[in-house]
């Protein structure tokens, strides 16, 4: 049974802050620049975040832009170390973001494939496998053997896009994701995207589309500040957000 619990989850990361420069010569600005060192604080990017999500759910996580979302899933993969609280994870899980990152620029496109299958845990017989479909998918077929950095920014993203969507796990973590490449590979994608949310059996997806959330996920919860604000069903967390957007409209804040 894939099983994920977040409890009292927090992160502190050290902030490096620059004096304020008073000047208005842009070359002493220059020389601050280059001479003047920074103060290191610690932020607190999210606290006191708990929930528990079962096989069946999908879980979208709304906020403002900072909130917080992003930051939580990356520490609901593992690629950030909490600071307080824990994570409890049953299942394979893998992460969705960063799609078109971790490539090597001079290496072809068939030897990145192999070395991103590897990095995401697949034995090299597997990998081996993964080339031709990932090459078909991202309509690449033809550059297999050219070095990655002749590639295109879209041709990288759909690239980046076939090899991380290629392996279905238990517990997909999704960060905004459309986007990738032209109209039509979007359309591809997004049918391939619906798949692997189906096939899993937990996904938990940060989004500011609500219509997505509607139609994808049965539970929300709401971040704000890096700070829990709301969870439960959609509707009630939408709409907790929708009130949330009005102060602040209201406030100016
Ligand atoms: N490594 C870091 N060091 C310092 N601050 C960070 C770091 N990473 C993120 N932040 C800050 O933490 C806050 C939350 O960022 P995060 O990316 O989680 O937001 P988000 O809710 O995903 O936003 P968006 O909707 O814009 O993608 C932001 O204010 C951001 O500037």
């Amino acid at each position: 049974m894939a099983h994920l619990k977040v409890e009292n989850l927090g992160l502190d990361v050290p902030l490096y802050v620059h004096a304020e420069r008073t000047t208005n010569s842009w070359l002493a600005a220059l020389g601050g620049a280059a001479l003047s060192s920074p103060k290191r604080e610690f932020v607190t990017l999210l606290d006191g975040v708990s929930f528990e999500a079962n096989e069946g759910d999908r879980i979208a996580i709304i906020g403002r832009n900072g909130a917080g979302k992003s930051t939580l899933l990356q520490l609901l993969t593992g690629a950030y170390q909490p600071t307080r609280g824990s994570i409890d994870v049953d299942g394979t899980r893998h992460a969705l973001m960063n799609m078109s990152l971790g490539f090597n620029p001079e290496a072809t496109v068939a030897e990145n494939i192999l070395l991103r299958g590897a990095a995401m845990g697949s034995p090299l017989a597997y990998a081996r496998e993964m080339v031709r479909p990932v090459l078909e998918f991202a309509e690449l077929g033809e550059k297999s053997n050219h070095r990655l950095r002749t590639l295109s920014s879209g041709q990288r993203m759909r690239l980046g896009f076939a090899i991380s969507t290629s392996v279905q796990h238990d517990i997909m973590l999704l960060d905004e994701w459309i986007g990738t490449g032209d109209a039509e590979f979007i359309e591809k994608a997004t049918t391939r995207m619906m798949d692997r949310v189906g096939g899993s059996k937990i996904v938990i997806m940060a989004t500011h589309s609500l219509s997505l959330i509607r139609r994808t996920c049965n539970r929300a919860i709401l971040i704000d500040r890096g700070q829990l604000k709301g969870r439960g069903s959609v509707d009630r967390v939408v709409r907790k957000y929708k009130d949330m957007m009005a102060r602040h409209a209201r406030h100016g804040t």
